[in-house]
């Protein structure tokens, strides 16, 4: 082929050439987004925008160092999917709050299956709605008081299973729950997604989660169904009883392909089908596993780290409880537990971003957001900032104290969110980690040992804050 009549290129490099002219012009496009909207920011690398920092930093590093360079407020990419990222309180608050019904939704940066649509934490609009209003009961404080610690509790509060992790830790539960959420992105189809949005109407699976612990979790959910309608016993209280329970009420059992109408009054009469039960159960159990049995961890490791901290938590526990089982209202009522809680969480918080997704054009504090943005929360960046703490690398509960609880700034600190649209299990999983604190201090002293990492490295690449290494720690009885 002859170009402009200089020299003669074979037809099929012309092909390629102006594929990757055409495939340039189609990323530079997607990454001017936020130039667009005068939004400052790094500048993201062709198709894969900052994927590359995410992989080399992990979540939150990335994170802090852009929010230290960019400030409250700058755009990355993720591949070519725009991401605002925010910490500033006000616009926080705004989003999570004030203007919640503008951004009621999660982004759906990279759908995982058609199954997970049906799950709470994916589910948008009108769905969730009913999704959240149905299964809200189960947290209420009389179902709190009858559970006990993470594993059995969350196996028990949602599938009426009895696993004994304490003393099995080969318990399939334990070793699926681990599998599941071994999420990885060097996955051909997710980093597809990433680079071509449009390609995920057609791209409908992208495992990103162990598809075998997953469907473990399936059978596991399903043989509990099964149970429950053949027992047809009320003897069940728990999140699993109340999905059944929504939809043997309205009457009107839908079926899961049918196409359904999307008015909140619509979902409420078709009640739950299979799929929503089967889907939250499971996410049930994965956002509660991991989040819960890591801020156990890193409380354990503050505590031995700081055994004046520990010896005044145990003097307020043997003062308050005595020889006492702890209980679902007793460790509520116990001041510097909770403070130590607190503070384990601002260091460690299990969940690095919150994430919300502009439903309508809309502006936040003067910045303009077009329909279908991503909007996420550094919680990292704004539980270390200098700004609002102290000292941010010091573990020091005295910032929760009663007297100075009330100096901490509004929407600073946010390790379960905020918003209509917060952790549904935030109740269960303080309640848990309480009372094992508790009944860990009452029996035994928590030390260092030798291969104590301190501090410890963070494992980066994973969606929630958790120990590269374990955790290493002596329990010296008393
Ligand atoms: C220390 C433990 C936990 C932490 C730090 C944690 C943190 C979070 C955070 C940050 C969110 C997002 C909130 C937002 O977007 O504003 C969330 C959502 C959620 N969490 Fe938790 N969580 C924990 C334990 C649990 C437990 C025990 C359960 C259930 C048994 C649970 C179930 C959920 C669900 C279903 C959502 C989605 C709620 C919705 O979209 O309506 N979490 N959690």
């Amino acid at each position: 082929m002859e170009v402009l009549g200089l020299f003669s290129v074979p037809t099929w490099l012309m092909v390629i050439l102006v594929v990757i002219a055409l495939l340039l012009m189609y990323t530079i496009h997607k990454q001017l987004y936020f130039k667009r909207l005068e939004i400052p920011g790094p500048t993201p690398i062709p198709f894969l925008g900052h994927i590359h920092h995410l992989i080399r930093k992990g979540v939150p590093d990335m994170d802090m160092e852009m929010t230290r360079k960019y400030g409250n407020c700058y755009g990355t990419f993720f591949g070519n999917i725009p991401q605002l990222m925010v910490t500033d309180p006000e616009m926080i608050k705004q989003m999570l709050v004030k203007q919640f019904s503008e951004f009621t939704d999660r982004p759906k940066t990279i759908r995982i299956t058609k199954f997970f649509d049906s799950a709470i934490t994916v589910a948008q609009g009108d769905h969730w709605k009913f999704l959240r209003s149905t299964l809200s009961p189960t947290f209420s404080s009389n179902k709190m008081r009858n559970v006990t610690f993470t594993m059995d509790a969350i196996c028990c509060t949602g599938f009426g299973l009895q696993v004994d992790s304490q003393s099995n830790p080969d318990d399939p539960f334990i070793k699926n729950a681990k599998k599941a959420l071994n999420i990885s992105v060097g996955n051909v189809k997710f980093l597809l997604a990433a680079m071509f949005p449009e390609l995920q109407t057609f791209i409908r699976e992208i495992p990103i989660l162990d598809q075998e612990a997953v469907d473990f979790f399936i059978q596991a959910t399903k043989s509990a169904l099964a149970e429950r309608r053949e027992a047809k016993s009320g003897s069940y209280r728990d999140f699993l009883q109340l999905m059944i329970n929504a939809h043997k009420e309205e009457g009107t059992y839908a079926d899961d392909d049918e196409e359904n109408d999307l008015r909140f009054d619509a979902y409420k009469k078709r009640g739950m089908t299979d799929t929503e039960v089967l889907a939250n159960a499971i996410i049930f159990f994965l956002a509660a596993f991991d989040t819960t049995s890591n801020l156990l961890t890193f409380a354990s490791y503050c505590l031995a780290t700081n055994p004046d901290i520990q010896d005044r938590l145990r003097t307020e526990i043997n003062e308050e409880l005595g020889v006492s089982k702890p209980t679902y209202d007793n460790v509520f009522n116990l001041t510097y537990l909770d403070m130590t809680v607190n503070e384990t969480l601002r260091m460690y918080s299990p969940a690095q971003r919150l994430s919300r997704m502009a439903v309508l054009d809309t502006t936040l504090c003067g910045v303009k957001i077009p329909k279908g943005l991503d909007v996420s929360v550094s919680v990292q960046s704004l539980h270390y900032d200098t700004k609002y703490w102290e000292n941010p690398q010091k573990f020091d509960p005295e910032r929760f104290s009663p007297d100075n609880k009330d100096r901490i700034h509004p929407f600073t600190f946010l390790p379960f969110g905020g918003g209509p649209r917060n952790c549904i299990g935030m109740r269960l999983a303080l309640m848990e980690t309480k009372m094992a604190i508790a009944a860990l201090l009452q029996n035994f002293r928590i030390l260092t040992s030798p291969e104590t990492e301190i501090p410890p490295k963070i494992d980066k690449r994973r969606g929630i804050t958790r120990p590269l290494n374990g955790m290493y720690l002596r329990l010296e009885a008393l």
